[in-house]
This record gives structure tokens, C-alpha cells and sequence, in this order.
């Protein structure tokens, strides 16, 4: 029995990332939560003859606590996305509430083992705030905690076929691991790591450029959308694509993702990782950094440390930067919770 919740489910991203997870045949229940239009949205999904079971919740009823009962994976796209002209960290002074109520709904109705992938901005502040929340309720397990920062690698794999069209690549099966976090500078593709046969053939500047597409490929759409929200069905792909590995953990099976995620000492690798990026790249209070991970049937299994080694020159200069900008968002998230009472009692 694998139950999966997606809380923010009738919204941009959440509708779309619902059909794909109702698709989706290793799924017995999907739970959607949203505090409009859930209902709308299960019945809609509930015609379609797939296995998974839908049930749609709104807060009133313990709509919440109805969502989580026991639910696996819990995927978060609540709250509200950029305009042309904000930052990711614009988002923070509606988002951060809305996070923070979410995390202590999980903490105080959700299973101890339940997996939680976050998607709402800014992903560098989110993530911290809900491994503070759960660490305050004393259900913390950073094996099981996620920021999805999985759109930078689609983007990445992408933007590399879309430079390259004589090569002919096929982007899917690409695997370009981009670390860091998930805004601007702090958006570190490894190009030299996931396609060195490809990279090699661009000059400096066509490299230049298609690094600034990833790191700013997120404005590139909230431009295009002209006030009307930014990328939804790009990351309802790449929201899904992390989901899913997720879900194949029920069957025993081990995949490689990138994710956003807490160094902590439990995880095999986050250790070195720390080291490195105290030592190498001055981020020294840096406990929280997207890297490529090896997820089994108890969470994160492995982090792959060795690549902030491996990164080239260049690249190495991009985590310096990174590290610095990580820093301040990472302290920001946690500070959030630290400096308020928790509504719910533990
Ligand atoms: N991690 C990433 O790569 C990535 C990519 C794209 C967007 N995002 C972020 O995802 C978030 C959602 O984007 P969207 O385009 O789907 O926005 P949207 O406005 O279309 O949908 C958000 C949904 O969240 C719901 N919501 C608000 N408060 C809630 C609460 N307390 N509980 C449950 N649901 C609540 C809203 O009712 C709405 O349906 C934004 O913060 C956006 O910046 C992240
Ligand atoms: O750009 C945004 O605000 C949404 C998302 O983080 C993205 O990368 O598309």
C-alpha cells in the first residue's frame, strides 16, 4: 500500500502533479489538500481508471489530519508563486506561515516514517523551517525531508540538447547534477560532471549562457506568464519525477536524485560533504545543500560528497558564490521558527 498527499492540490502546480501521481499504477491512495477546491479536484481525478483511490480534503473537518492518516509521501506546492520583478525570497513573508502551519499538521497528525518533499519557494528557507518544526516536535528524520530542486536538472538537461541540436541528444536520458539550492546564483549545474562530451564542445561564452539559463530559467517563465504565476507543468514533470522515485522505494527499488536536503550526521556522506564545503568553500555554517543522493526503502541512503571535489574550476567558483547567498536563506528559514510558538500542541 503505498498513499501519497499533495498539499496546495488545486493549484498550478498541484492539479498537474495530482494527474500525474493518479497515473501513477505502484499508488493505492492519492489524498489532495488544498483550503480551496479540493474537491473539485479529487472528483475530477476520481473518474479517471487508474488504481489509486482519491479522497480531497479542505481544513474544516480536519481536513488536514483526514489527508495525513496513513499517508507515505506527502508532496508540498502550497502557497503563493513569483510575479514579474520578485525574488524566490520575495515569497517567503506569505509562504514561511503557510509552510511552518503545514509542517506542524504533519508533526502532529502524520506517520513517524511519512517522506515530506517540499516544493514551495523559496525552497533554500523552506526546507530549514520544516526540519525546525519537526525537530521541535521531536519527529525529525532527515533521511526523509527533501527540498525538490529536481526542475534545475530537467532545465539543465534541456537547455543542453536545446544548445546542441545538431548532437541530436536525447535530454532524458541526460543526468546533469546541479547543486547548491534552488535560486539564482545559488544554482549550481555541474556540467562538466553529468556530460563532459558535450560541455567540451562549447566555447566560453555559449557556457556562460547556458549556465545563466539554468540558474534564471525560473524568470524566463514567470516573464512569459506575465503576472499569472510561473512554472507549473515543468515542475509538475519534475515534481512527478522525484515523487515517483519516492513511490519505488515501496517496491525495494533505489534510485539516483538530486535533492535539497539537511547535512546531518545520520546520512552517510553529509559529514565530508560539511567538511568540504566549510574548508573548500568558506561555508562554514552551511548545514543544508541540494547534491546528488541515493534514496532506498529507509530515505536517503547516501550522499555523493566526492562531486564537490570533482567540480571544475569554474564550477568550483559557483559554489563559492552559492555557498555565500545559501547561508543567509538557510538562517533566515530557521530563525522564522525559532522566534515563534508553535498553534498546535505537540
Ligand atoms: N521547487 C521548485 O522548483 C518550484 C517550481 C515552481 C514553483 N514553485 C513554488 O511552488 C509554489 C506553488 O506554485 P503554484 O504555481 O502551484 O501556485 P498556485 O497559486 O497555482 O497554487 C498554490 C496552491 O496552494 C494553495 N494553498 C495556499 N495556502 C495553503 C495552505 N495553507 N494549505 C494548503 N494549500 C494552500 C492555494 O490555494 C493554491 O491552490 C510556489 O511557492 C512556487 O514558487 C517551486
Ligand atoms: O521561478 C520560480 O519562482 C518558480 C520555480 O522556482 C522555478 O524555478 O521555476
Amino acid at each position: 500500500m503505498v498513499k501519497v498527499a499533495i498539499f496546495g492540490a488545486a493549484g498550478g502546480i498541484g492539479q498537474s502533479l495530482s494527474l500525474l501521481v493518479k497515473l501513477d499504477q505502484n499508488v493505492d491512495e492519492l489524498a489532495l489538500y488544498d483550503v480551496v477546491n479540493a474537491p473539485g479536484v479529487g472528483q475530477d481525478l476520481s473518474h479517471i481508471n487508474t488504481k489509486a483511490k482519491l479522497s480531497s480534503y479542505l481544513p474544516e473537518n480536519d481536513g488536514l489530519a483526514k489527508s495525513l492518516e496513513n499517508t507515505d509521501i506527502v508532496v508540498i506546492p502550497a502557497g503563493v508563486p513569483r510575479k514579474p520583478g520578485m525574488t524566490r525570497d520575495d515569497l517567503f513573508k506569505i509562504n514561511a506561515s503557510i509552510i511552518r502551519d503545514l509542517a506542524e499538521g504533519i508533526a502532529t497528525y502524520g506517520k513517524k516514517d511519512v517522506f515530506i518533499l517540499v516544493i514551495s519557494n523559496p525552497v533554500n528557507s523552506t526546507v530549514p523551517m520544516v526540519a525546525e518544526v519537526l525537530k521541535k516536535f521531536k519527529v525529525y528524520n532527515p533521511k526523509r525531508l527533501v527540498g525538490v530542486t529536481t526542475l534545475d536538472l530537467v532545465r539543465s538537461n534541456e537547455f543542453l540538447k536545446q544548445m546542441l541540436p545538431e548532437d541530436k541528444i536525447d535530454s532524458s536520458n541526460l543526468f546533469v547534477p546541479v547543486i547548491g539550492g534552488h535560486s539564482g546564483d545559488t544554482i549550481v549545474p555541474l556540467f562538466s560532471i553529468g556530460c563532459p562530451e558535450y560541455y567540451k564542445k562549447l566555447s566560453t561564452e555559449q557556457r556562460e549562457s547556458l549556465i545563466h539559463r539554468v540558474q534564471y530559467g525560473g524568470d524566463e517563465v514567470v516573464k512569459a506568464k506575465k503576472g499569472m504565476g510561473s512554472a507549473t507543468l515543468s515542475m509538475a514533470y519534475a515534481g512527478y519525477r522525484l515523487t515517483s522515485s519516492f513511490i519505488k522505494t515501496f517496491k525495494n527499488e533505489v534510485s539516483k536524485e538530486v535533492a535539497f536536503i539537511e547535512l546531518n550526521d545520520q546520512l552517510k556522506g553529509a559529514k565530508e560533504a560539511k567538511k568540504i564545503i566549510s574548508e573548500k568553500y568558506g561555508g562554514s555554517h552551511i548545514d543544508y545543500f541540494a547534491l546528488p543522493l541515493i534514496l532506498g526503502k529507509d530515505g536517503i541512503e547516501e550522499v555523493d560528497y566526492k562531486i564537490l571535489e570533482q567540480a571544475d574550476e569554474k564550477e568550483q567558483e559557483m559554489i563559492e558564490i552559492a555557498v555565500k547567498q545559501l547561508e543567509k536563506n538557510i538562517v533566515k528559514g530557521k530563525n522564522f521558527i525559532s522566534g515563534i510558538e508553535t498553534s498546535f500542541s505537540a
